[in-house]
């Protein structure tokens, strides 16, 4: 459980920590970065909520915490923002680091039950259990009560499939570009296939947050997305947003699902940083309810 800090670095009057631990889930040692606010002092009573950002393709803990922008409302509101890695690393698989949608940084938060991913692909139990633990164990700063979730693209994929998976465990959800229909679209057919093998559809649908949605039976949703309209994978098909949008008017919860379609923008972190305060706004107003 013990955590490792690799560098201390100062942002937006907090701390931004860049952290590792040995991972019993993935088996390897898997980086992290985390957030502290300038209001998360220690033995403080009153602790901060923590915000959970699940990153895309190819991304490390890296990409969000230096361009994301998400510091910057963090800090104003005191939560503290979790930067999980995208997938194990180095676990030695043949073929982990051959394509960049599949294996290393590309776990897409599920447990892989076909071999030879299911020893290590456990990113569904490392983001819900293992890392969660890890970092209330070590920084007792953070309220393990109060814990919102948000991601991009696939990691999108992973805020909106674990929030709907897991009623009550986490207080919001917002995505930026999320694979919201991954059974329908190439990329979630190639993880799919590849994590559960044989299975994939039935194992796929447990993840799908479109097929999720529709079988929700959680209470009223308020769910913020934004997807760009020059967003060169939505325009390609891989998103689906409109699915997700259906599955919600299919269980009359449209009102819940704001999708906001932004003019021009595209899938990068330039996104992210304009609309960034926006998610943190989203967030806070479920962590200080
Ligand atoms: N294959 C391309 C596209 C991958 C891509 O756009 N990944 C998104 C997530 S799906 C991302 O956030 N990339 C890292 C970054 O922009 O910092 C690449 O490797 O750059």
């Amino acid at each position: 459980m013990s955590v490792t800090t690799i560098a201390t670095i100062a942002s937006f009057g907090g701390k931004l920590l860049k952290l590792s631990h040995n991972a019993s889930t993935t088996g390897c040692e898997m980086k992290f970065n985390l957030y502290l606010p300038p209001q998360a002092t220690t033995n403080s009573l009153h602790k901060v909520p923590l915000f959970i950002w699940l990153s895309g393709l190819t991304c490390t803990a890296d990409n969000c915490s230096e361009k994301g922008f998400f510091q910057h409302g963090a800090s104003k509101k005191g939560i503290a923002i979790l930067y999980p890695d995208t997938s194990p690393r180095g676990v030695g698989i043949q073929g982990e680091d051959d394509s960049w949608d599949f294996g290393t940084g590309a776990g897409f938060y599920v447990d892989a039950t076909a071999s030879p991913w299911s020893n290590n692909y456990k990113m569904y139990s490392y983001i819900t259990e293992e890392l969660p633990k890890t970092v209330f164990a070590a920084f007792d700063q953070i309220d393990s009560s109060r814990v919102s979730i948000s991601g991009h693209s696939m990691g999108g994929h992973g805020a909106l499939s674990l929030y709907l998976r897991n009623p009550g465990k986490y207080k919001s959800v917002s995505a930026f570009a999320p694979i919201a229909n991954p059974l329908k679209c190439p990329w979630g057919e190639k993880a799919f296939k590849g994590y559960f093998g044989d299975e994939w559809q039935k194992k796929g649908a447990e993840h799908d947050s479109t097929e999720l949605l529709k079988k929700w039976k959680g209470g009223e949703l308020d769910i913020l997305i934004d997807v760009g309209t020059g967003d060169n994978f939505y325009k390609q098909g891989q998103l689906l947003p409109e699915n997700f949008f259906a599955a919600a008017e299919e269980i009359g919860q449209e009102k819940g699902v704001n999708i906001r379609m932004q003019p021009d923008y595209d899938h990068s972190y330039y996104t992210m940083a304009s609309f960034s305060d926006d998610h943190i706004n989203h967030a806070a107003k479920y962590l200080f309810a």
